[in-house]
């Protein structure tokens, strides 16, 4: 497949392009939502969910169909900083784990019938650290954006978008920062203790700074404070969203990636929906900021996709019961 971008312009214009959701659809499922054995709403997000997904797929009674979970992964300059409290050798190790089933996405993507790539990102050309220099250049994030794009099968119903990478809370956190705006988005990341929670915050400022005059682009804030495994959950999110096709969203690194659509136009994650909140300190003000209210809550700080995953269960259940629910009409069932 030939890549509709092969520069920043070029993937911000394909962006202004991207169409809602089926209205039809949506009007439907609502319609067929009110007529189930059920007293109205007693289904609670369930519903809402439901009909997001009728909306994206196209039908008033949906089908679910396999889920495609992706995890990138990518080396950032700054982990060299004292930033995270694991090595950075840890990402390649995590990748040969990933391959050989042995982590904890593995289990929760064979738990959901979901088909599972990784994607490694230059592991050995880590990105520059942003304290000193753009992370990458446009072609590098335009080359990451780009394996992003082309990682995502159009036949899924589903898209789950997993990450690794040592350093990219710091990463992620400048990210938000640059976004959103105000302090305290740096976090502990994978356990990082009060001196390593010090130097992030010193990390994120020093980006910040250097980068100042140039953050109110988004996509800028992706190529100068991100990295590669980042900017491809933005170009697959990207490509879900072109393609209709429905996202859950992982963690904060996930959301970050998240956030810099967000920027461009809040309409542009109408088809993702918050997998769950992480333990990460900052993610639940990050979806905020996006508007988003997370299905689960379950105290996790992984990142891999693995909240996005287990929230496979509940979009399962809630296309389940829309679909595979009789009407009133059809049980005998006395309305109310
Ligand atoms: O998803 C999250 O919210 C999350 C929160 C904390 C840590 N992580 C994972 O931990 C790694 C980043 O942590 P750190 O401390 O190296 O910046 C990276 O591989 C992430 O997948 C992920
Ligand atoms: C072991 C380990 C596994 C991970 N999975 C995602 N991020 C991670 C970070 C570490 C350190």
């Amino acid at each position: 497949m030939t890549l509709s971008f092969a520069n920043l312009a070029e993937f911000r214009a394909v962006l202004a392009g991207a169409k809602g959701p089926d209205q039809a659809a949506v009007e439907g499922a609502r319609a067929r939502n009110g007529q189930l054995t059920k007293p109205p709403g007693a289904l609670g997000r369930l519903e809402e969910l439901a009909i997001w997904y009728a909306g994206w797929q196209g039908k008033a009674r949906p089908e679910w169909k396999a889920p495609q979970v992706i995890i990138f992964a990518g080396n950032h300059g700054v982990a060299a900083r004292g930033v995270s409290a694991f090595p950075a050798e840890v990402t390649v190790q995590m990748v040969a784990n990933f391959r050989h089933g042995g982590a904890a996405i593995n289990q929760l993507s064979r738990c959901f019938g979901a088909e599972m790539q990784v994607h490694a990102l230059e592991l050995d050309r880590p990105t520059a650290d942003f304290t000193q220099a753009a992370a990458m250049s446009e072609d590098e994030v335009v080359a990451a954006l780009g394996a992003g794009w082309q990682a995502v099968n159009p036949a899924a119903g589903v898209l789950v978008l997993g990450e690794m990478g040592i350093g990219n809370t710091t990463a992620a956190a400048a990210m938000a920062q640059a976004l959103v705006g105000g302090g305290g988005w740096a976090g502990r990341g994978t356990g990082v203790d009060d001196a390593g929670l010090s130097r992030k915050e010193q990390v994120v400022a020093e980006g910040l700074a250097l980068h100042a005059a140039a953050l109110a682009d988004p996509l800028e804030v992706l190529r100068r404070l991100g990295g590669r495994e980042i900017a491809a959950m933005t170009g697959a999110l990207a490509r879900a969203r072109m393609l209709g096709l429905p996202v859950l969203l992982d963690g904060f690194i996930a959301c970050a990636a998240a956030a810099v659509l967000h920027a461009v136009a809040p309409s542009l994650l109408d088809h993702a929906v918050a997998g769950h909140a992480s333990a990460e300190g900052a993610h639940r003000r990050l979806l905020a900021h996006l508007g988003k209210e997370p299905l689960l809550d379950l105290g996790l700080r992984l990142g891999e996709g693995s909240g996005a995953a287990l929230a496979l269960g509940i979009l399962q259940a809630a296309v389940a019961c829309h679909s595979g629910m009789s009407t009133f009409a059809e049980a005998g069932v006395a309305g109310g």
